[in-house]
């Protein structure tokens, strides 16, 4: 699924009131799209008081109201004290329901909390069209709001948030429970910095024009079930384990090998055809006893000191590799005679960037640094949207995979795309974790897949079966070795 900036967003609005629906018919939709979802997911809400700005999003605000209060809701209405120059379709809604008598009108000075669970709060500040930080009276108010303990809901995107970039150290934003946003992910909301306000995303269809959507350019996607389904191919009958490929995960160390086993287990439960471990000896015993399925290749005593090359296989490498003199010589070797495409973690990538030899990473390879990683490899940037713009610019300059980890993975391409992952949780947020990412991405390129599709497909997987383990164990019980566990769940629920 694209994700839209806030003027191809106005303009897909434009489009779509041109092509047939009035505007002020557009916001009726939108609200009842909203005031439909808010009665049917959130049936102890008996009261809601709702915070309207001047623009557009204000609109959308007084139209719920009034929806909602025909619904036998009790409903406040909050405004700003002043002059009120709103926006055309605002004031139709406004004048809407000033009439009616039963909806109580206030100005925010005067809001009191209710803190009441069953007492809604309803965001409808500002939208897309949010162009300065929150100031004045409407910042102090939103900063009310957040210390309530009631419910809160944003309409469209949570007040003070940018659609598409960083807001400013320290400035307001209305910190959102659940935010219903219209049609489209915004890029804010696929961010750590910017994210944490919108809670619980629900995406509400309100019809934009579709033709407009297929012709927008943009850099930026989500991962969505439509793109993982178009992306999934089905294991095929008639095969044999040559069919699919030979992954070799190469790590561990002494006291460090609990990774690689992970990597190697994920890639056998992602469906590679053979599965080796490249490993030291001392990892022979626990290898072979707790993965028998995968082959052992003794790569050194304690610590990796040698990397065998073997043709038609697609190689993992770092995952509890450490980074003794022997073994950052053994990748170096490795990576200056192999030219096809390896998939680089951890070690690997701390060893690549101490030494300052990011050059010998092989064209079409995957990387999959976390923040501190990149940063090391990369270059320390300001907050995650800076990082991410570097990123794309270093896949393209290297032609490599960026699989920038965090909350919600971003996958860059050499082209500069990106494509954000929705799937996942903090119960993934465990040392381990990114050992299994490593496994199952060199599954999916042993198996053909193109590093593009194996990296999308790859980390969605990884946040699913984390959700699914999140559901059995809890965030805090689950362990990198469930997810391991979960992926059979997630291949069954992806072939229905
Ligand atoms: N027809 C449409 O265009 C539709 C718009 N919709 C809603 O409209 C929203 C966008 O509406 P608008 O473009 O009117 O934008 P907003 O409702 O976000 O408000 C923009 C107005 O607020 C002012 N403003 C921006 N930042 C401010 C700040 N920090 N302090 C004080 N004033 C500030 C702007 O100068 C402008 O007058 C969407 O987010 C969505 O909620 C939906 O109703 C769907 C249809
Ligand atoms: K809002």
């Amino acid at each position: 699924m694209k994700i839209l900036s806030a003027p191809q967003i106005k303009e897909c609005d434009q489009t779509t009131i041109r092509t047939g629906i009035s505007s002020i018919q557009l916001m009726e939709k939108a609200a009842n799209a909203c005031a439909s979802w808010i009665v049917n997911n959130m049936k102890n809400i008996k009261k809601v008081q709702v915070f309207c700005g001047k623009g557009n999003n204000g609109g959308d605000g007084f139209a719920v109201a009034r929806l909602l209060y025909e619904k036998a809701i009790d409903v406040e209405v909050y405004i700003d004290r002043g002059k009120q120059d709103f926006s055309e379709d605002a004031k139709i809604n406004y004048k809407k329901i000033r009439k009616n008598s039963g909806i109580v009108f206030k100005y925010f000075s005067k809001f009191l909390p209710d803190n009441n669970e069953n007492s809604l709060i309803i965001d409808a500040l500002f939208g897309y069209g949010l162009n300065r930080n929150l100031s004045g009276r409407v910042k102090a108010v939103v900063d009310q709001l957040n210390s309530s303990r009631q419910p809160k809901l944003a309409i469209d995107i949570p007040s003070g948030l940018y659609a598409d970039k960083m807001t400013d150290d320290n400035s307001t934003v209305f910190k959102a429970d659940i935010t219903l946003t219209f049609q489209f992910y915004k890029r804010s909301f696929m961010h750590p910095e910017t994210g944490r306000f919108c809670g619980t995303i629900e995406l509400l269809d309100i019809g934009l024009d579709q033709q407009f959507i297929d012709d927008a350019k943009t850099d930026f996607f989500v991962a969505d079930r439509q793109m993982i389904r178009s992306i999934y191919r089905p294991r095929a009958d008639f095969s044999n384990k040559g069919t699919f490929g030979k992954s070799i995960l190469v790590g561990g160390s002494y006291g460090k090998m609990g990774s690689v086993l992970m990597s190697t287990l994920a890639a056998l439960r992602t469906g590679s055809g053979l599965t080796f471990t490249m490993a030291p000896d001392c990892g022979y015993g626990i290898l072979q006893s707790q993965v028998p399925e995968a082959m052992f290749v003794n790569s050194g005593d304690n610590y990796i000191d040698k990397l065998e090359i073997q043709e038609k296989s697609v190689y993992g490498i770092g995952p509890g590799l450490g980074k003794e003199k022997l073994t950052q010589q053994a990748l170096f070797d490795f990576l200056k005679s192999y030219k096809n495409p390896v998939v680089l973690d951890a070690d690997a990538l701390n060893i690549l960037a101490e030494s300052k030899k990011q050059n010998l990473i092989p064209e079409n390879s995957v990387i999959t640094p976390h923040p501190l990683e990149f940063g090391r490899l990369f270059g320390k940037t300001h907050d995650s949207f800076e990082r991410l713009d570097l990123a794309k610019k270093k896949a393209k300059e290297h032609q490599i995979f960026i699989v920038l980890k965090d909350h919600h993975t971003a996958v860059v391409t050499p082209q500069g795309q990106v494509f954000y992952n929705i799937t996942g949780n903090s119960g993934m947020a465990k040392g381990g974790s990114g050992d299994v990412l490593t496994g199952i991405i060199t599954s999916l390129i042993s198996q053909k897949y193109e590093p593009e599709s194996a990296c999308i497909l790859g980390v969605w997987l990884h946040g699913m079966a984390g959700d699914l383990a999140a559901e059995q164990f809890s965030k805090e019980a689950m362990l990198p070795t469930d997810l391991i566990h979960k992926i059979a769940d997630v291949f069954k629920l992806l072939s229905k």
